[in-house]
């Protein structure tokens, strides 16, 4: 997919604020420094459509951004965030909660996880709530650029065979990409490419 524009649209807490566009959409989502505006700004070709930072937690609000005029990307707080005090905490968990399972027209989210860390409670029980709830996600490990081949190899089946064991029959898709190296681009865009085909033929019907 060749990203002829990348928009902000607007930032809210609130899931019935969010654009009205019947257009496909795609959440990104991950622990603080995960290296999600990194990995925003590479897939969109932009230096800074998000902002990228050494601050954790520095995004609070649900960002959403219109790609090629046909598609939202959306870039979500980074959770798990220990500084965050924990009334700030419960309202976050509570409009990220809103927006996973009342937005209508969110396709697919992407969760975010640093290749070079072994699989942290935290992001297993947030896949698992977004199972539990239907939300369908994918993985995409982040950093890749860190690890030797083996390591990553290592890493990932780590990952996709605790989720095998713990949670489900079948992993979920998953990506590994380095924003540094500007490596898995094409298969996230190609998949993201693939799921809007399907999105557009459906509403067709
Ligand atoms: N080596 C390497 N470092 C990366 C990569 N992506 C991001 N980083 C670094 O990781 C740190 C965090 O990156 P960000 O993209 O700001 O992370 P974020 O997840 O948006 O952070 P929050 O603001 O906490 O949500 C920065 O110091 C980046 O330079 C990568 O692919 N490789």
């Amino acid at each position: 997919m060749k990203i002829k524009s990348a928009d902000f649209v607007m930032s809210n807490s609130d899931v019935t604020k969010c654009p009205k566009e019947p257009l496909p959409e795609y959440a990104f989502i991950g622990r603080s420094n995960v290296g999600k505006s990194s990995l925003i700004n590479m897939l969109t070709e932009r230096k800074s459509l998000a902002k990228t930072s050494g601050r954790p937690g520095k995004t609070q609000l649900i960002n959403h951004f219109k790609i090629n005029e046909n598609w939202f990307l959306v870039d979500l707080p980074g959770y798990g965030y220990a500084r965050v005090s924990k009334k700030d905490k419960n309202t976050f968990q509570k409009y990220i909660t809103n927006y996973f399972l009342q937005r209508e027209q969110l396709v697919c989210s992407f969760v975010l996880v640093d290749i070079r860390h072994d699989p942290q409670p935290i992001d297993m029980e947030f896949m698992q709530w977004m199972g539990e709830n239907g939300v369908p996600f994918a993985i995409i490990f982040t950093k890749a650029d860190k690890l030797k081949p083996k390591a990553i190899e290592r890493q990932v089946n780590q990952y996709l065979n605790k989720l095998t064991t713990d949670m489900w029959e079948e992993a979920p898709p998953h990506f590994i990409t380095s924003s540094s190296h500007r490596s898995g681009r094409d298969e996230v865009l190609a998949y993201i490419d693939e799921i809007n085909g399907q999105f557009f033929e459906a509403t067709k019907k």
